[in-house]
């Protein structure tokens, strides 16, 4: 079980990102984290995986302790952590296959992953690109194919790393909305099937009460919802997309 105790975030340009804040995930679920751009989402998902060291509190993992406490324990971490980005971060010269493969490196030595890797990695990529629908394309190349198709390979890609948890940065907002739906239902399948936390950031209310079995609503850096998607009723969405609106009323006086 991933925690955040009494986490915050300032940049160096000054800008608190995330005010203290404490959470706890639970195994398993879909959580999706709703907020309007420059709530602090990203800042939280990059906290999750240690990208961001914040500025005060921990990030803990149950049984192991604070994620920044030796940088064995980051290793650790970011090995049983995969990572689903928006603009999927590909590698387009490359096949589909190669760049799942891409998520085993972290299995290995960095000795061993400069070797090619052993049959057992390919078999793993290959049986994740089939979960993902794409076993058909695992040797066309990356910039060849769809937009949902390059972010299913992205999926693959994380879960070829076999993680505890799956964090995931916007990754259907370039996506027409029909596509969007398929690749959520990969994603959100797969977690369940293989137990896997997801913490997934999007911007469509109705696909978070689609898939969410918790909501957790950002605004101005601060957590202001936090719930079962049916309790997302409007006056909680006010919250979450409209908290900034006074703020923005004195700024106009
Ligand atoms: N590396 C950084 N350095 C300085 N400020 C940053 C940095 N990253 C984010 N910020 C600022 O922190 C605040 C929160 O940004 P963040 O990207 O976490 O929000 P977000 O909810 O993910 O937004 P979006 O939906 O637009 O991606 C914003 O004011 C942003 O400008």
């Amino acid at each position: 079980m991933l925690s955040v105790h009494d986490v915050a975030v300032t940049y160096s340009n000054g800008v608190t990102a995330l005010h203290p804040t404490s959470l706890t995930f639970k195994r398993g679920q879909f959580i999706v984290l709703l907020g309007a751009s420059g709530a602090g989402k990203s800042t939280l998902l990059r906290t999750l995986n240690g990208l961001v060291r914040p500025t005060r509190g921990e990030v803990r993992v149950e049984g192991r302790g604070s994620i920044f406490a030796r940088r064995s324990a980051l290793r650790a971490h970011r090995r049983s952590t995969g990572m689903v980005f928006q603009q999927h971060h590909l590698i387009g010269r490359l096949t589909a296959l190669e760049n799942v493969l891409t998520g085993r490196l972290a299995a290995h030595s960095t000795f061993r992953s400069m070797l090619p890797l052993p049959r057992a990695d390919r078999m793993i990529a290959l049986e994740a690109l089939g979960r993902v629908g794409l076993v058909d394309r695992a040797l066309h190349r990356a910039d060849q194919l769809s937009g949902g198709q390059q972010q299913r390979v992205g999926i693959a890609r994380a879960m070829a790393q076999r993680p505890e948890t799956i964090l995931a940065d916007e990754p259907v907002a370039s996506l027409d909305p029909a596509t969007a739906v398929k690749v959520l239902d990969d994603l959100h399948r797969i977690c369940r099937e293989d137990g896997i936390t997801a913490i997934i950031s999007l911007h469509q209310v109705d696909l978070a009460r689609r898939y969410a079995d918790h909501v957790i609503g950002l605004a101005q850096g601060r957590i202001v919802f936090e719930g079962n998607p049916d309790t997302l009723r409007p006056d909680a969405l006010d919250e979450i997309y409209h908290a900034d609106q006074p703020r923005l009323a004195e700024a106009a006086q």
